[in-house]
């Protein structure tokens, strides 16, 4: 990458029709309905009915925002989207980035006292935007987060008993709906950013369809027993006035709607445990800026559709004129050259993943130096998945005096946040997508255009306070040419995990469940066959006892395994340190202009076996020095990597704790255990030398190399695991440990000779 391109946003740039809409609308409806205090409606069991309403009575910290949110294009249909939610089962709300949606509808739902039987869930794809909407949201209600609004993310529960509206991501919900199948606990579930169509988000869609479907017919069918009842006591009692109102009556009272009994909400009891146990409704709302609301109103049984008009502030779109070669360099000019002669605002770019952001955070810093003496200072802010959720909160701050913020983020940062003080972004048009080929069994992670979806989601993450100014980094012709809509995940990944929760979930048949967009066969052939060869299902496909206890844990089913396996090996510890490295993508840091030093650092933690207990070592010598942050730097460690990883270590063994597995089992220093527990778990991940010094992987027959990052790069072994095999330029294997050919074959119960299975599963059930 050179600095020399000629790429300047004045002659690159022309301004584009594309220019995101009128200035906003402004609010027509000040008025705000009393909010109202149900108790403890997220707890599991029968909600108590709501309380007259009294706006303040929960509201312990004052309340903020409120004349922001009256301004907010969404206020104006307030009234309309209430109607509609409560006259529709199903509602899709379509309505322009940054106009109110997810932070102002759940409210609404709130004051309005709705939401009587049960909570609000909105669903996120990601758990930033679940926690900072949490955030914002709790300020705006103005109660402490955790208490009237919180949110759920993996690793991390801010919420309570006394939580109405929760914010939390669609994994999150899945995995409630493995201790509470038909949701009971809330009343209405949002799924926001619905465009999305992440893996988990189509599995939520058809397993809450399920739930609706189910809900509607327990009250239509207690409602039936109630009439029933209702009139063999009236004619026991003659022509006398019906039974003095019970519990379950008076709650059926609440429902009278013109003389007949409504069928959202019934009493019934439970089967469990013989308690009453309120039915009510599920209603489920769907919203986006950018989706195709009548192919989801029609998935969602011919749902409503409200599209609402009208953004808060314009955003000047403008594209380049020219191609660019190296959309990173582009990157780097362009901010520099805002920063120089743009007015003030933050700059949001969006890159494809860690280590450009690295490179760029890298070349901006050097460059700090170099600014004209009369220009403000910069401060740089990186965001991804894999960063700290302290470090990723930084973000969310205001810029000191005189500063400008440059937050380069990956796609996290692309819906539903609002990151204060944005007003430029720079969009690449690119990002990086997972792929996977199910007739190999071979993931990619390929940098590929974005969809015009996407560029329209990145544009509206400016315009959310004032003006706002997008630079896409390619032409106009080239985003005509971008695809509508991103294919949606389950088309393109691996499917072990959601077979898996789904199989939790009670859906025997996976092959028959109601996709939005059917998966190929043969895809879902392979999860199932993947996870009979683990064990987690048996012959007839149902889920074994194994199989639940993996699904307990939010991992991937091959590390679920190997965390099992080590219970009989005898090295716990070991096994949640090292699953909980490979969650960080680059633990050592390897700067280009100074890379032979990196890597002999990187030499005193080497372990002959491979990568696995490598990163062992790593973590031992970190602990030794405390986490010393000047160790980390001298020793090229990424210190903000081995943070993350420390996060998701602590929740590990707590899973573990609860589920009755002793953490702190370890096996000292017979460290054979341990790769012999990723066996157990990748043994359909592993590779055999050839004579010409070629891997060749045992399932699958592919010729495999083993990745530069790797320790064992360039080495001879006999036989080697590995957790990743992924296409970037070429077939690479990462995450590679040297084991002992013999342990493949009897790593698997069900597999007798290496890549073949015993039986075949019965696929369909
Ligand atoms: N953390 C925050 N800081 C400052 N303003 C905020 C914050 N969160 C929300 N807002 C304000 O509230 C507005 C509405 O945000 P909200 O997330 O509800 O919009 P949305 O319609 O859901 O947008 P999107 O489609 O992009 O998710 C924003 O445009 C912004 O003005």
């Amino acid at each position: 990458m050179t600095n020399s391109t000629k790429f300047t946003p004045k002659k690159a740039f022309a301004n584009s029709p594309a220019s995101n809409g009128p200035p906003p609308a402004s609010s027509p409806n000040g008025t705000g309905l009393p909010s109202t205090a149900p108790a403890g409606p997220l707890a599991n069991g029968k909600p108590t009915p709501a309380t007259p309403s009294d706006p303040d009575k929960y509201a312990t910290v004052p309340r903020q925002h409120e004349a922001e949110r009256k301004r907010l294009p969404i206020y104006g249909a307030r009234q309309a989207i209430l109607d509609a939610i409560q006259r529709n089962a199903s509602v899709v709300i379509v309505g322009e980035t940054g106009s109110g949606k997810t932070t102002q509808i759940p409210q609404f739902i709130l004051e309005a006292d709705l939401a009587k039987y049960g909570g609000i869930a909105v669903t996120q794809p990601r758990r930033v935007a679940a926690t900072s909407l949490a955030r914002r949201v709790a300020e705006e209600v103005g109660t402490p987060l955790g208490k009237r609004v919180g949110y759920t993310v993996r690793f991390d529960d801010k919420s309570s008993p006394s939580t109405k509206l929760k914010y939390l991501t669609d994994g999150m919900l899945m995995r409630e709906i493995l201790s509470d199948p038909l949701l009971h606990r809330y009343n209405y579930i949002l799924l926001d950013e619905a465009h999305e169509r992440t893996l988990r988000t189509d599995i939520l869609f058809g397993m809450l369809k399920e739930i609706q479907q189910t809900r509607r017919q327990m009250c239509k069918d207690r409602k039936a027993q109630w009439y029933r009842r209702r009139v063999t006591d009236e004619a026991r009692r003659g022509s006398g006035p019906p039974a003095e109102a019970n519990g379950t009556d008076s709650d059926l009272g609440e429902h009278v709607v013109g003389g007949a009994v409504s069928t959202d909400a019934a009493e019934t009891i439970s089967a469990s445990n013989g308690q009453p146990r309120f039915v009510h409704e599920l209603k489920i709302i769907i919203m986006s800026a950018t989706l195709d609301a009548e192919r989801f109103a029609a998935y969602f049984d011919h749902a409503k559709i409200l599209y609402v008009a009208g953004r808060q502030f314009p955003v000047r779109v403008y594209n380049s004129l020219e191609p660019q070669t190296d959309y990173l360099d582009a990157a780097f000019v362009a901010s520099l050259q805002i920063h120089t002669e743009q007015g003030p605002g933050d700059i949001l770019i969006f890159l494809t993943g860690q280590e450009e952001i690295e490179t760029l955070e890298k070349l901006l810093t050097d460059h700090r130096a170099l600014l004209p003496r009369d220009a403000a200072d910069i401060l740089i802010c990186p965001l991804f998945a894999a960063l700290p959720p302290a470090q990723q909160a930084k973000v969310f701050n205001p810029a000191p005096p005189n500063t400008r913020k440059i937050i380069l983020a990956t796609n996290i940062a692309e819906t539903s946040i609002t990151l204060p003080g944005i007003r430029y972004v720079l969009d690449t048009g690119v990002h990086k997508a997972r792929g996977y080929n199910s007739k190999v069994g071979i993931e990619s992670l390929l940098v590929e255009p974005i969809s015009k979806s996407s560029a329209r989601q990145r544009t509206g993450r400016a315009g959310r306070e004032a003006l706002g100014f997008c630079y896409r980094l390619y032409t106009e012709d080239s985003f005509m040419a971008l695809e509508e809509d991103s294919v949606p995940e389950i088309l393109r990944c691996n499917l072990a995990a959601a077979v898996l929760q789904l199989k939790a979930a009670g859906v025997r048949d996976v092959l028959r469940f109601d996709y939005m967009d059917r998966p190929p066969k043969l895809a879902l052939l392979r999860a199932l066959e993947q996870l009979y060869s683990l064990a987690a299902l048996d012959d007839t496909g149902a889920l074994t006892k194994l199989g639940t206890w993996m699904a307990e844990f939010p991992l991937d089913p091959c590390y679920a395994k190997v965390l099992y396996e080590s219970r009989a090996l005898q090295c716990t510890t070991e096994i949640i340190d090292i699953i909980s490295l490979l969650s960080v993508d680059n633990l050592f840091v390897a700067p280009f202009h100074k890379r032979e030093e990196a890597n002999e650092a990187r030499n005193k933690f080497i372990s002959p076996d491979g990568d696995h207990l490598t990163y062992l070592n790593l973590l031992r010598a970190y602990q030794a020095v405390k986490g010393d942050i000047r160790w980390c730097h001298e020793n090229y460690v990424n210190a903000r990597g081995i943070q993350h990883a420390l996060e998701v270590r602590k929740q590990l063994r707590q899973v573990c704790t609860r589920v009755g597995m002793d953490p702190n089992v370890s096996c000292g220093v017979d460290l054979d255990r341990v790769l012999q527990c990723f066996v157990a778990g990748f043994f359909h991940q592993t590779a055999l030398l050839q004579p010409d010094g070629t891997y060749k992987s045992v399932i699958g027959s592919q010729f495999v190399r083993i990745h530069p990052a790797s320790t064992l790069f360039n080495s001879r072994r006999e036989a080697i695991l590995f957790n990743e095999l992924v296409f970037t330029t070429k077939l690479y294997v990462r995450g590679v440990s040297a084991i002992q050919a013999n342990w493949i074959p009897e790593a698997s119960p069900n597999y007798l000779k290496r890549g073949q299975p015993k039986s075949k599963p019965a696929l369909s059930s």
